[in-house]
């Protein structure tokens, strides 16, 4: 079975807990969870991962390659600031599709640049955890369609 790798960045690790108001209620067991029901419907397994720091995140995107087809990432708080991030995605082939929950275009100005999105296959940005769900479906269809190119 293929697999995807879902990335979760800093204080993710408190959604539920975390302004509620911004980011709601579920927790991050339940982000898991879509996305390993998400991905099973279309064949894929799922590996889960959160950091709260940066050199552990770089570690797992490396660390995809060879191992999955393609990564779901919430890299939280280092979208902003993170060219150790960037750089770690640039490095690898595989395709990366970035994730937020809250629309960072509506909030505070650092929050509207990422330094990640311009080297990321796609990006989902505003619909909550459902975000999740449109991330995993929108990596597949990449995924596969790359696939067909090839053959
Ligand atoms: O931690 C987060 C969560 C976030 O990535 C989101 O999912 O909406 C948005 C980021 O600006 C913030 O630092």
């Amino acid at each position: 079975m293929k697999r995807l790798l879902l990335i979760n960045g800093p204080n993710l690790n408190m959604l539920g807990k975390r302004e509620p108001d911004k980011y709601g209620r579920h927790t991050l067991q339940d982000v898991v969870r879509l996305v390993k029901d998400t991905a099973w419907e279309q064949g894929y397994e799922v590996e889960a991962y959160q950091s709260n720091h940066e050199g552990d995140l770089v570690d797992q995107i490396q660390r995809a390659e060879g191992g999955a087809a393609g990564i779901i990432i919430n890299p939280a708080a280092y979208t902003h600031s993170s060219i150790a991030m960037r750089d770690a995605v640039s490095a690898i082939s595989i395709p990366v599709i970035e994730i937020h929950i809250s629309n960072v275009h509506s909030r505070e100005e650092f929050r509207h640049h990422s330094m990640l999105a311009p080297v990321c296959a796609g990006q989902i940005v505003g619909f909550g955890i459902d975000g999740y769900r449109l991330a995993t479906l929108g990596l597949i269809k990449k995924i596969e369609d790359e696939g067909r190119n090839d053959s």
